[in-house]
């Protein structure tokens, strides 16, 4: 990359403003939602969507619960076309929703547009025309003159063919490349068409100002905007609207900012979708306002369906990390993360916490139909002891004491590296099973007698490497004696480090399980796990399992 010298900054700065932006730190309300996903995402597809689909993804919007619609550029194609007849038509628009359509500022087109509306009972018309000075220059090649000329002509049809037509139709107008117009240009150029539309109380008037192409960082653009909102005419009755992409991947900051500088309407899509690298992602919008404590009108309880039906319709992915809806953004692989997740649900649930505020997750993944186990908690080698422990207690019902979560986590994470692999959770328990529970091999118990005799006197039959055997001995406890008799009979030396026990859920019934952590002469640790009707018998088990871990490992 050594062509540097090639580029240069392409924003216009607008005239000195107070920055009045700045000294805001949240959106406090939600704005006016526009989605343009049938019309400025529809454009970027690389198959666009048939009528349908286009049907369908418009449903999907009105439940979500946006109120303005882009349903198109209805003079563009016949399915545009037809697509807005058949809303209108089969009454498939509700009462307190409200079209929209985009046109061109060319006689023709915005007579098709008309024509396409007739009989909508609330639509609101999109002018737009580029104003920006490459574009001026480069592809109109005309003058800053000329240019105004064709928003005002448009503004002007506009009018004269709502005139034709019944219906609540409104205005927008949109200087198509805003970010690369001089500000006061563009200022101009909107006051025109709101001298042409004269907007009233009864007849607001909607000034969209578009980020087409990011070319600067966010904090000019919300410059931008209070320059505009201080300028405009009409302004009590001109609705300021954003429509930011994401060329330098900075849409949700230009449209936050750009609602701290004034704005009260925003269009963007699902997901980001739009031309290049997008719209700004409404979802992302709306999901961090929602994480402040700010109701953004719109429902996203089930991301997981929205993604379904949104995939299949515009044949477009969603990308893992995409915030809030991605499949990953709620995952947390590594060790320090699952930690201290898991303490966290724990002591919210502890202190029947009600604010969330657990650590590394933004927002409670249930908010957006995403579930703890299958989306949070996710094994591989970077895991650690609490993660898989917070599986094998969520998920299977086993409480591991707090030193043994840390041998089974290091033989988990040991797998999943040989493996190269992450672990499901069915894997991870296979993996704690196989490895402490109920280790019948060498050592295999098959009577055990206890009488009051000194303390507690154990009498074991067992088989061992083949053999058939029976030991005595006695101990301060069942679990000692039955030790006891193991070690009197086998020569291992070890001794009792820990136990615990508790019941275990299963199905509809309840089981002991217990764990026990034997100590070798030379400070080696090994468990076990029994699990049984009985809480002596499930004890015995977990002890039998730790020294045949010992024995086997030789
Ligand atoms: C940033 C955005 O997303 S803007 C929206 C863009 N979306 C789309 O364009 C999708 C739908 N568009 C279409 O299907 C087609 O472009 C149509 C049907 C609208 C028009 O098609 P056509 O007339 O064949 O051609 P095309 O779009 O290439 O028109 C270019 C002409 O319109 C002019 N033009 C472009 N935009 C505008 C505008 N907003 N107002 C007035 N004239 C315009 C161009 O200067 C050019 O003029 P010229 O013929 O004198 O050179
Ligand atoms: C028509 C306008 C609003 C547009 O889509 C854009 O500038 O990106």
């Amino acid at each position: 990359m050594n062509n540097v010298s090639k580029y240069t900054r392409q924003f216009f700065e607008a005239p000195k403003t107070e920055m009045k932006w700045a000294g805001r730190s949240y959106v406090d309300k939600a704005p006016m939602w526009c989605s343009v996903d049938l019309r400025d995402g529809n454009q970027a597809l690389i198959i666009p969507m048939s009528l349908g689909e286009k049907l369908e993804f418009f449903q999907k919007l009105v439940d979500i619960g946006f109120k303005e619609i882009e349903i198109g550029f209805p003079a563009a194609s016949e399915t545009e076309y037809d697509f807005c007849r058949t809303l209108i038509e089969q009454d498939l628009i509700p009462d307190d929703v409200t079209i929209q359509v985009l046109t061109q500022s060319r006689e023709h087109i915005i007579q098709k547009t008309f024509e396409a509306l007739r009989g909508c009972k609330n639509a609101i018309v999109h002018l737009y025309n580029s104003t920006s000075l490459a574009q001026r220059e480069q592809v109109f090649r005309k003058s800053r003159e000329e240019i105004k000329e064709i928003a005002v002509s448009g503004a002007k049809l506009c009018k004269e063919y709502r005139g034709k037509y019944e219906g609540n139709f409104r205005f927008e107008y949109s200087p198509e490349s805003f970010t690369g117009t001089e500000p006061e240009f563009a200022l101009e150029i909107c006051n025109a068409v709101l001298d042409v539309w004269q907007p009233s109380h009864d007849d607001k008037v909607i000034i969209n100002l578009p980020v087409t192409v990011q070319l600067s960082m966010p904090h000019i653009y919300a410059n931008q905007i209070e320059y505009m909102c201080e300028n405009l005419k009409y302004r009590e009755n001109v609705i300021v609207s954003l429509h930011p992409h994401n060329d330098r991947g900075c849409a949700v900051a230009d449209t936050e900012m750009g609602l701290l500088a004034g704005a009260e309407r925003v269009e963007g899509t699902l997901f980001g979708n739009g031309e290049r690298t997008g719209n700004v992602d409404i979802i992302t919008l709306a999901m961090n306002m929602y994480s402040q404590g700010v109701d953004p009108q719109l429902d996203f309880s089930d991301i997981p369906s929205l993604s379904e039906t949104y995939s299949r319709l515009t044949r477009m992915g969603i990308y893992e990390r995409q915030p809030y809806s991605g499949k990953l953004v709620f995952a947390a692989f590594s060790g320090s993360h699952q930690d201290a997740i898991a303490k966290g649900m724990k002591w919210r649930e502890e202190h029947g916490e009600t604010i969330w505020n657990v650590p590394y997750l933004p927002i409670d993944p249930q908010d957006i139909g995403r579930e703890y186990e299958s989306d949070v908690i996710r094994i591989n080698s970077q895991s650690g002891k609490g993660g898989i422990g917070y599986i094998l207690e969520t998920r299977f019902g086993y409480d591991l004491p707090k030193k043994m979560r840390e041998s089974v986590g290091y033989m988990v994470k040991s797998i999943s590296d040989r493996k190269h692999k992450e672990l499901l959770p069915d894997e991870v328990y296979e993996i704690f099973k196989s490895n402490y529970v109920d280790i019948v091999s060498p050592i295999r118990i098959t009577e055990t007698h206890f009488v009051q005799r000194n303390g507690i006197e154990a009498t074991i039959s067992f088989d061992y490497n083949g053999r058939k055997v029976t030991a005595t001995d006695t101990g301060n406890g069942r679990l000692d004696a039955v030790s006891n008799a193991i070690r009197s009979y086998t020569g291992s030396g070890y001794s009792l480090n820990t136990y615990s026990e508790h019941a275990l859920e299963v199905g509809s019934a309840s089981k002991a399980v217990s764990y026990v952590e034997i100590i070798t002469g030379d400070g080696k640790s090994f468990w076990g796990t029994g699990i049984d009707n009985d809480i002596i018998t499930s004890s015995v088990k977990a002890l039998v399992s730790a020294v045949n871990n010992m024995l086997n490992a030789g």
